[in-house]
């Protein structure tokens, strides 16, 4: 195995060659929540598209303020007024009808002296433009919306069909396979003997996957066999990424690295000096983007936050890379061990942090992600955290950001 290289390194060099495979494909806004534009999109569509009416009302003239008007004609959204309006004459109007240009200024129906008979009481106090949206004030023709690299979110669709615009040219999501390596393995469905266990790793990565917005494969078990290693991994080579778990480290039946190598394996670095997940192992084999991920379920699923996410989104062409981190008050003082980074499970919640276990749990553990909800990672010369300390953290959910975060603590 290589030397242990720097986190930031290992961070940057596997976001280095990391490359947007580009391909684009057509794709309708229902269908495109989470999804990254491939084009820029600017307004087609003035917002709003005309001048309308902001309350149930009367459309009058200011200077017609404190005088007794006729009401001449009723407008209900979606009809089209030629302007009518002759001295002290004024429109009955609804919500989003669009305003004639005689009338300047909207009353709303509840703030008039009185209306009876076709005639309504303007009151003395009349602010001129008052509940009135004008054309163009939101949005005006060709103003940019988005760009290339957004992710598609709901508000994003509630423009898009305001403007019209149905189709939309995303980035087809990455193909991605994720392995699981180890003849303790069993499926989950399978019956597992005693010393054997049921394969967790691949289930949890592609829920977190979807989670995340992306699709996976499961390509099932590879058997502890360095042949068989060979000849599963050269059967992915269609894949944009390839993420397994297990046989990374240095044990006897750890073939991974040297089932990718003899596929042509270009490895970027092989063992980070962090915990969990020091054996993790990142590469390219030929357009292929390879992550291998150590076998304990904790670390993979740690391992699967912070680099692997990054380099997905990346990769995905989306701009917004990097976890956004959230600050928040340590609330439990808890050590961790100098030297190397640590990853810390904890729990966030109303801008508190609460370690997991005081720090106290191990790699191979499952139940502890479950009553976690977030990581906070320290740097080399760390070796305690203290209570009222201000921390960054990840959240599991968090969301990401186009500006490189500093993750340390
Ligand atoms: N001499 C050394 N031994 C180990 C080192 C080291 O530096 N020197 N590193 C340790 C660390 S840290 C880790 S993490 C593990 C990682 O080892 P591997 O990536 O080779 O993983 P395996 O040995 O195959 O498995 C580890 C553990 O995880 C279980 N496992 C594997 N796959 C799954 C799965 N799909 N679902 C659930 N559980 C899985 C497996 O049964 C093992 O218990 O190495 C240390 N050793
Ligand atoms: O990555 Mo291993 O813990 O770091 O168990």
């Amino acid at each position: 195995m290589y030397k242990y290289l720097d986190f930031k390194d290992a961070v940057s060099l596997s976001l280095e060659i990391a490359e947007i495979t580009g391909i684009e494909e057509i794709v309708h806004i229902q269908d495109s929540l989470g999804r990254v534009l491939a084009q820029d999109i600017s307004c087609i569509k003035n917002l709003p598209s005309f001048n309308n009416s902001a309350m149930d009302g009367f459309a009058i003239k200011a200077t017609d303020a404190g005088k007794r008007l006729k009401v001449v004609k009723t407008i209900l959204a979606g009809e089209d007024s030629a302007e009518c309006l002759n001295e002290n004459e004024c429109y009955k109007i609804m919500t989003g009808a669009k305003v004639p240009d005689d009338a300047d200024t909207i009353i709303p129906i509840e703030d008039v002296l009185e209306y009876k008979n076709d005639e309504v009481t303007i009151k003395q106090n009349v602010v001129k433009n008052s509940c009135l949206r004008f054309k163009g004030e939101e949005k005006a023709l060709e103003d940019a919306l988005f760009s290339k690299g957004e992710v598609v979110t709901s508000a994003m669709v509630a423009i898009l069909a305001s403007q019209g615009i149905t189709m939309l040219c995303l980035y087809k999501k990455l193909n991605i396979a994720v392995v699981s390596t180890g003849n303790e393995l069993k499926e989950p469905w399978e019956r597992a003997g005693e010393s054997e266990i049921y394969n967790c790793n691949s289930y949890a990565i592609i829920s977190l996957l979807k989670e995340k917005g992306f699709d996976a494969t499961y390509t099932g078990v590879v058997p502890d066999s360095l042949e068989k290693s060979i000849s599963f991994v050269k059967g992915l080579e269609s894949y944009d990424v390839i993420i397994t778990t297990g046989g990374i480290s240095m044990g006897d039946a750890d073939f991974m690295a040297e089932a990718f190598e003899s596929n042509g394996l270009n490895i970027a670095f092989h063992g980070v000096n962090i915990k969990p997940g020091r054996p993790i192992m990142m590469g390219k084999m030929q357009k292929t983007f390879v992550m291998c991920l150590p076998g304990n379920p904790l670390t993979a699923m740690v391992n699967m936050h912070l680099f692997s996410l990054p380099v997905l989104n990346k990769m995905q062409g989306s701009l917004s890379v990097f976890h956004d981190i959230d600050i928040a008050k340590n609330i439990k003082s808890f050590k961790t061990k100098a030297g190397r980074v640590n990853v810390v499970l904890g729990f966030y919640k109303n801008g508190e942090y609460r370690v997991t276990q005081d720090n106290k749990y191990g790699s191979g553990m499952i139940t502890v992600l479950h009553v976690s909800n977030c990581i906070l990672v320290t740097n080399e010369s760390t070796a305690s955290i203290s209570e009222q300390e201000s921390v960054k953290v990840i959240k599991f959910n968090c969301l990401y950001t186009k500006d490189k975060t500093d993750l340390f603590n």
